[in-house]
Parts: C-alpha cells; sequence; structure tokens
C-alpha cells in the first residue's frame, strides 16, 4: 500500500537517514523516540506532507512527490487521515457542524455510533472552543474517521487524554482498521500506547529500527 524506500531528512542537523518502511492493509504501526528525534517530521512526510529531501514514498504503486499536485491532493483527500497534535477544528463552529463539514466534503454520513464510542455525542452541539482539550481531541479523530481514510496518519492522537480514554481512542482506531481493511500509523511518547501495537519502531541515533 505504502512504501518508503531510503528516507533521509535534515533541518538544521541530520534528524534520520536510510528509512525504509512499509505499510500494508489492516497494520497498526507505532514509531517512539525521544523529543526532537525527528518523529513528527517521518509522519510529515509519510503523508504527504513534505518532500524528503532523499527517498521516495510511494502509494499503490506510484511516488508521491513525483505525480502532478491535482494526484496528490486527491490522495490526501480521499485517501488519507491525518490527525495532528493541534486539533485544527472550526472553533467557532460546534462539534457537529465540523464533522459534518468533513463528512459533506468526503460524500459520506456522521456517524452516531462513532461518537458514542468516542464519547463526545453528549456535546456535539457545543461550539469547539467550549470542549476540554481531550473532547476536541475526539471530536478530531472523528473527523478523520469521517473521511473513511485508507491509510491514518496520528501525530501522538491520546496526547491529551487520561489512561483509560486513551486506550477507548485506540481501541476506536484500530477497530476501524479492521473493519475498513485500512492501516494505522502513530507517533506517541507513551510506551503503554505503543505496546498495544503489533509493530513499533523506535527513532534513534538517526535511524529507525525495529522496538517490537
Ligand atoms: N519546518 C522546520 N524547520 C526547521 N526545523 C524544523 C522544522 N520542523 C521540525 N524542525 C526541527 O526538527 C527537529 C525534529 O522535530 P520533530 O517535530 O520531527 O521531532 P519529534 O520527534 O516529533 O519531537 P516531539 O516528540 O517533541 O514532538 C526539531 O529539532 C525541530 O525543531
Amino acid at each position: 500500500m505504502l512504501i518508503a524506500k531510503n528516507l533521509s531528512h535534515s533541518f538544521d542537523y541530520l534528524l534520520f537517514e536510510n528509512v525504509n518502511l512499509q505499510i500494508n492493509p489492516k497494520d497498526k504501526i507505532a514509531i517512539i523516540g525521544s523529543s526532537g528525534s525527528g518523529k513528527s517530521t517521518l509522519l510529515h512526510i509519510l503523508s504527504a506532507l513534505l518532500k524528503p529531501q532523499n527517498g521516495i514514498v510511494e502509494y499503490e504503486g506510484k511516488d508521491i512527490y513525483s505525480i502532478s499536485e491535482k494526484e496528490l491532493i486527491e490522495i490526501r483527500k480521499k485517501e488519507f487521515g491525518i490527525i495532528f497534535q493541534f486539533h485544527y477544528l472550526f472553533n467557532t463552529f460546534t462539534a457537529l457542524e465540523n464533522l459534518q463539514a468533513a463528512a459533506i466534503l468526503a460524500q459520506r454520513e456522521v456517524d452516531m455510533k462513532l461518537l458514542e464510542r468516542l464519547k463526545i455525542k453528549d456535546v456535539i452541539n457545543q461550539n469547539i472552543q467550549t470542549l476540554s482539550g481531550g473532547q476536541q481531541q475526539r471530536v478530531s479523530i472523528a473527523r478523520v474517521l469521517t473521511k473513511h481514510p485508507k491509510i491514518i496518519f496520528a501525530d501522538e492522537p491520546t496526547g491529551n487524554l487520561d489512561k483509560e480514554n486513551a486506550n477507548e481512542v485506540i481501541d476506536v482506531l484500530f477497530e476501524y482498521c479492521d473493519e475498513n481493511n485500512a492501516a494505522l500509523l502513530t507517533v506517541t511518547h507513551d510506551y503503554e500506547i505503543a505496546k498495544r501495537f503489533e509493530r513499533v519502531y523506535e527513532l534513534k541515533d538517526k535511524r529507525l529500527n525495529i522496538w517490537k
């Protein structure tokens, strides 16, 4: 589905080199590593947001940084779902309006069962700015799943949540992948959360090594 070959990237210093990774349907992959090791940068490269200085990223056989801008926008819009550390929701809209906007763009419906699973059904008519950080994070996860992506890229998706809610969010993401033949790639600081994933890599000493 997605193959990354020989990626390397630097900003002020070399972040990583010779990174290779393959993502298949239903894969659940976590990337751990210390702060500043380049986890978010790698996630951006894999999710079509940042061209790597070296190496290629292929999605369904096509090098995503060589295809036309139009094709790339279509992949970003329809195939990839990105959960950022910051939610980027429309602050003056209600939670439901945010989800409806995503549903209209993706020609899908808002799934009420999903809102129940994410424990945001009761706050769905509140403005985003009146929700807690954890509730905002769960709305942003619901928004991404409403699109029905083939690959979910998540940057610290449980960062604002307590242990119980964090585990429930991971359950929802895993279920989504199993039911929709989709894949999940998560960046996390949380080793307890990482242990729940089938495959875990650690970004360390400028390399992506298998951790589990
Ligand atoms: N656009 C940018 N321009 C310059 N430097 C950047 C840019 N993006 C990231 N960096 C630098 O690259 C390094 C790695 O950042 P990155 O966010 O990928 O790390 P991380 O492992 O995700 O960190 P954290 O766990 O703290 O979120 C940092 O030193 C950061 O300042």
